[in-house]
């Protein structure tokens, strides 16, 4: 299970998170740090993928040098707060689709409600990365990702801010096969299933509707 998780202790990413944990951060600082996390992550969930040779001109002459090789790629953010992460992934790569999927999780159950699903139609050629800022029973990204398999894609990989360490064991327990990659793996889960110390709702904190 160990070998399926990525913790990303780059500097900038730890540093980014620390603000936006702070319950005193706003809104609009928090959306921010979203994206800028979103994209820094985007860079290293991405590192495996293969290129291929081109022959170019430059002003000084002909060169070989390398570009990505057809590979296309999905995103797929698990609403609302994943919505979050989407404009981040995008400016590293901008030719991906994106996918939908609507989950909220009923507050007495802690279990995961489908309400919104749209996945790109050619998903079966796309290596797709699941977004969503929180993994904490882990219940809403397994069911989000079931929901991407049955349209058959290449591959998925999961990527979360912060993940509880009940959340990666039951979705790699669910979901062998998709690495996960986060910021940080917290502490506990709390009696309500919320990530200690956890940044609180993100949804919430994203969208300012505490
Ligand atoms: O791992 P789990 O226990 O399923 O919890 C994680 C889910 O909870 C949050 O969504 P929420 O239900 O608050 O919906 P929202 O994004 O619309 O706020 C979060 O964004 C995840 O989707
Ligand atoms: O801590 C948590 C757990 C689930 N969803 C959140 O937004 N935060
Ligand atoms: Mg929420």
């Amino acid at each position: 299970m160990e070998n399926q998780v990525f913790v990303m202790d780059h500097p900038l990413i730890q540093h980014k998170l620390t603000f936006l944990r702070d319950k005193n951060t706003g809104s609009k600082e928090f959306r921010e740090l979203v994206g800028e996390i979103a994209m820094l992550m985007c860079y290293e969930a991405t590192r495996d993928l293969p290129l291929q040779e081109v022959h170019i001109e430059t002003p000084m002459g002909e060169a070989t040098t390398k570009v990505i090789a057809g590979r296309k790629l999905a995103f797929v953010p698990i609403l609302r707060a994943g919505l979050g992460m989407v404009e981040g992934v995008l400016e590293m790569v901008p030719a991906a689709k994106v996918g939908h999927i609507g989950l909220y999780r009923d507050h007495k159950t802690l279990q995961p409600v489908e309400y919104y699903n749209k996945l790109p139609q050619d998903i079966t050629e796309r290596d797709v990365i699941v977004l969503d800022p929180m993994l904490a029973t882990g219940g809403s990204a397994i069911d989000a990702i079931s929901i991407v398999k049955r349209s058959n894609p290449k591959s998925i990989k999961f990527m979360c801010i912060i993940a509880a360490p009940e959340g990666v064991k039951a979705l790699s327990e669910a979901h062998p096969d998709v690495q996960i990659y986060c910021a940080a793996v917290d502490d506990h889960l709390n009696e309500i299933g919320y990530i200690v110390p956890g940044l609180g709702d993100a949804g919430d904190r994203i969208f300012g509707t505490l």
